[in-house]
């Protein structure tokens, strides 16, 4: 590796937000042309910018319960329903459980912050709208966040936890869940401060709360639609809790008027971006299926 690939990725000119919002050609071309260097220049930032004994960001981040309970799955799949125990449905198949650690996540906030400040073009993620303080975090991806501590504990996450979680509740992803997506959001009053009700190009996500105790908002509710009635359950998020939910269920965040918020937002699909089709039976498999690893290449497709 060259030295100073962080200097020359800093001195990069980012396309505008009105070319990313448009899709212009030259966004696609700055990042298809600067890969390897901002790839590498976040490997050089780690080593020289983080402090690493501060700044681990491994499973201890996470829920104690929930670690424990899910490590003791992965040993015996028999005993799942301990993790089972740790997820409250609040509303139809959407389920929210402590995710984050509430003490320890202000690793992970510091880690991100610094991230932020690190002045590596990072491409912001234009789903539905444009989130300018979001950040695209799966290989995948153009402009992802490619610090490699951050990719160990972004994979953690999915791997270790979202998916066998996900099967668990949701038997007919299985096969449609061994590709993953991810980015964050953040939300402020009046500038990135909501989304529109929409299903995601998943066939489940994870929406995992960063915010510190003591960190409050207003508004910023989710709102989740009954897929038959249309009732609106509205929902929100505790510091360092997940909501986990099918793709296809409607659902919209609420203007935040207050304070910040922030998330993961993870998902699960299959191969192309397969989804489980409508009515897909909803069998259940043996807990062994569910503890596993599909073993399946990244097959580089990402949604948007
Ligand atoms: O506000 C949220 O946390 C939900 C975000 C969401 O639905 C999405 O990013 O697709
Ligand atoms: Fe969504």
């Amino acid at each position: 590796m060259f030295a100073n690939q962080l200097q020359l990725a800093r001195a990069l000119e980012l396309p505008t937000r009105q070319a990313m919002l448009y899709r212009e050609q030259s966004v696609q071309h700055f990042w298809n042309s600067n890969t390897d260097l901002i790839t590498n220049a976040w490997i050089e930032w780690e080593t020289t910018s983080i402090d690493s004994s501060t700044f681990t960001l491994d499973d201890t981040l996470l829920d104690k319960n929930l670690r424990e309970a899910v490590k003791q799955a992965w040993d015996d799949p028999a005993k799942e329903l301990a993790v089972k125990a740790l997820l409250h449905e609040v509303a139809p198949d959407v389920f929210q459980f402590q995710f984050f650690d509430p003490e320890r996540r202000a690793v992970l906030r510091g880690y991100l912050e610094q991230v932020w400040n690190s002045q590596i073009p990072m491409r912001p993620p234009y789903g539905i709208v444009l989130n300018r303080r979001g950040a695209m975090l799966d290989s995948r991806s153009e402009g992802y966040l490619a610090a490699p501590s951050f990719q160990t504990f972004y994979n953690e996450i999915l791997n270790t936890y979202m998916r066998p979680i996900s099967r668990m509740l949701f038997p007919e992803v299985i096969g449609f869940d061994t590709q993953t997506f991810g980015f964050s959001i953040y939300y402020e009053p009046n500038i990135d401060s909501s989304i529109r009700p929409h299903t995601d190009a998943s066939a489940v996500t994870l929406n995992i709360n960063l915010n510190l105790p003591g960190e409050e908002f207003t508004g910023s509710e989710v709102d989740f639609y009954h897929p038959y009635t249309g009732d609106i359950k509205s929902l929100t998020f505790k510091p360092g809790t997940a909501m986990l939910h099918r793709g296809n269920i409607a659902h919209a965040a609420k203007p935040i008027t207050s304070g910040e918020r922030t998330n993961f937002v993870l998902w699960l699909y299959g191969e192309r971006g397969r989804l489980p089709t409508q009515g897909t039976p909803r069998i259940p498999v043996d807990a062994k299926q569910r503890w596993s690893n599909p073993n399946k290449p990244n097959d580089g497709y990402a949604p948007f």
